[in-house]
């Protein structure tokens, strides 16, 4: 759908340049989605792997976000074995809903109560980044801490239309659970991409 060099604005890598490649379709339906945009497969020309790789080489960075719409509605082991063979550290921003393709060096599931992540997703998380968008997010925030080994870390991530009503909420919550902690949609603060 679209490729742009900024700052990873969320989770654990939060801070580090990356080069992102948004893949167009998704059939999840988060109401909240900031990307309406890419759900329509269809509406976003395919992009060979070569060229996809060939863009993301002029720009510095050292890691490329894969992302979307929902990536791994794609087999993404060609793509991800590219830039890795380039010298390209390979980040995935996903829902899990999908099974698992590719070569990552660092996976980021968000779970959604629309389509729920698949187990063998969730096993493989570096990070668990769950949105809040209402009170009821903290239960189903632990109920996915549970499926997840003791290795992934866990974030709790305001919905942004919702992040001045419920930062207070999210704030009190990771006071008394330690276990999470915050991540912000910085980019957004940063007026960038
Ligand atoms: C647009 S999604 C694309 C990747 C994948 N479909 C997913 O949901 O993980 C990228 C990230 O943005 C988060 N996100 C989407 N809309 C958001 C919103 N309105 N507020 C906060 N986070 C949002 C998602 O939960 C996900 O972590
Ligand atoms: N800067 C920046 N960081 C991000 N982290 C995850 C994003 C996404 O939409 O997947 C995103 C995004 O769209 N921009
Ligand atoms: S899964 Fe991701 S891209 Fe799809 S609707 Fe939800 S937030 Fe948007
Ligand atoms: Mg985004």
């Amino acid at each position: 759908m679209e490729a742009f060099y900024t700052i990873q604005g969320e989770g654990y890598n939060t801070g580090r340049a990356a080069y992102f490649i948004r893949l167009g379709g998704c059939d999840v339906g988060c109401h909240w989605c900031d990307v309406k945009e890419s759900w329509d497969a269809a509406a976003h020309p395919l992009t060979p792997v070569d060229t996809i790789v060939a863009q993301a080489l002029k720009h510095p960075g050292q890691a490329v976000v894969i992302t979307g719409g929902e990536p791994l509605i794609y087999n993404l082991d060609l793509l991800t074995q590219t830039l890795q063979n380039a010298g390209i550290l390979t980040f995935l921003e996903t829902s899990g809903a999908y099974p698992l393709s590719g070569s990552w060096d660092w996976i980021c599931v968000s779970p959604k109560k629309f389509k729920k992540p698949l187990p063998q997703v969730l096993e493989k998380a570096g990070e668990l980044k769950v949105i809040i968008f209402n009170k009821s997010d903290f239960e189903w925030a632990e109920e996915h801490a549970a499926q997840v080994g003791p290795q992934t870390r866990l974030y709790l991530q305001p919905e942004w239309s919702k992040a001045p009503e419920m930062m207070p909420s999210i704030v009190d919550y990771v006071k008394n659970n330690p276990k999470w902690q915050v991540s912000l949609q910085t980019h957004k603060y940063l007026n960038i991409p």
